[in-house]
């Protein structure tokens, strides 16, 4: 039998990863909800899971806590097998569901009792703790009131005070900031960005490119349950186009000018958003730029079209997400 009481701070495990998923399939009869996945999330590392609805996350993340069993391949959590050594396992993982799974009829500070008795936490060392994640949580004025009379945001993050009571070496976390207020958002975001400066390995599932390029050290996108990229955020934009020149047009048609320009060199690929054209280039050397930027404003005038307004900026993830899947992240 495993011991799953905590009398002192766990050390860090000195596996070399804290995930490594080896050809990982999942099938649901004859579904296929996740095919030959393979990634791995270094120690201190933030790693964001990046996919349509549908496409396999929150399958994956079972197989990580070990709630399911995968049909076959490999999950390792600091080297154990979730299934196997689900005791320890459970010491060194912090689970934040995408539906906060909080007993609304009890208090916080209840909430968070259960949950450090279940670890075993001695009387004394359980106060601390709750307080700290009460403080953690921003709650502590909310300590005696019932869950049910909280706001989404407070949930969530009463939701991540409890996943890290025990204080795990792995935090996961599924669509953290899914429906909540900014404000929280902001207090969710520093914890997870305080998480990794303690050394702690954070993967997350979001919907939201702008919160994985603000705090993923890397992101896998996953597709029909298939990893179909993998990078840091810079790089995976960079392969998408060095940067991306918006046209506001009016006097031709757009998709005449998507036309004209897709023959253009250096012209990657186009997206007709609204009444712009967003024309994204492959790297540019400076030269290239002088070069390149007269020959496309120069075949939108011949065609007719009157140029209101330019702009060079950086790609953006979701442009990134739509050029792999054919599809934005929420659709
Ligand atoms: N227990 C199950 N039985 C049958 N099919 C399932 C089961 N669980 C998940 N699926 C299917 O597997 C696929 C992947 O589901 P999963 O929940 O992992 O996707 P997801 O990427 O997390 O999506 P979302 O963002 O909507 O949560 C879906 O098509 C889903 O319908």
């Amino acid at each position: 039998m495993e011991d799953v009481s905590l009398s002192a701070k766990q050390q860090l495990p000195t596996a070399e990863y804290a995930v490594e998923v080896a050809h990982l399939h999942k099938e649901f009869g004859s579904f296929q909800a996740v095919t030959d996945l393979n990634f791995r999330i270094a120690k201190g590392e933030i790693f964001g899971l990046l996919g349509p609805n549908g496409s396999g996350k929150t399958t994956t993340l079972n197989m990580i806590s070990g709630l399911s069993a995968p049909t076959s391949g490999e999950v390792k959590v600091f080297g154990l097998n979730p299934r196997k050594q689900s005791n320890s396992v459970r010491r060194l993982l912090g689970v934040v569901p995408q539906e906060t799974a909080l007993y609304e009829e009890l208090t916080a500070e209840r909430n968070l009792a259960f949950h450090a008795e279940l670890f075993g936490y001695r009387r004394r060392q359980k106060g601390e703790r709750i307080q700290a994640m009460l403080e953690l949580a921003q709650l502590q004025d909310r300590a005696k009131s019932r869950v049910k009379t909280f706001s989404g945001g407070m949930k969530r993050r009463l939701s991540i005070g409890r996943a890290l009571l025990h204080d795990p070496w792995l935090v996961y976390l599924d669509e953290p900031t899914l429906g909540v207020d900014v404000q929280s958002r902001n207090v969710i975001w520093d914890y997870i960005l305080k998480m990794k400066q303690e050394g702690k390995s954070v993967l997350l599932t979001t919907n939201y490119l702008e919160e994985a390029n603000a705090l993923c050290d890397r992101i896998g996108i996953i597709d029909k349950g298939h990893l179909i990229a993998e990078g840091t955020p810079a790089a995976l934009k960079a392969q998408f186009g060095s940067s991306v020149l918006d046209l506001e047009i009016t006097g031709t048609a757009l998709e005449d000018v998507r036309e004209l320009l897709l023959g253009v060199a250096g012209v990657q690929s186009i997206e007709i958003i609204e009444n712009r054209v967003a024309v994204s280039l492959a790297s540019l050397n400076e030269g290239d730029a002088g070069t390149l930027l007269p020959v496309i404003l120069r075949k939108v005038t011949d065609s007719g079209g009157v140029i209101r307004h330019m702009a060079l900026r950086e790609p953006s993830l979701d442009e990134v997400f739509l050029s792999l899947t054919g599809k934005g992240v929420r659709d």
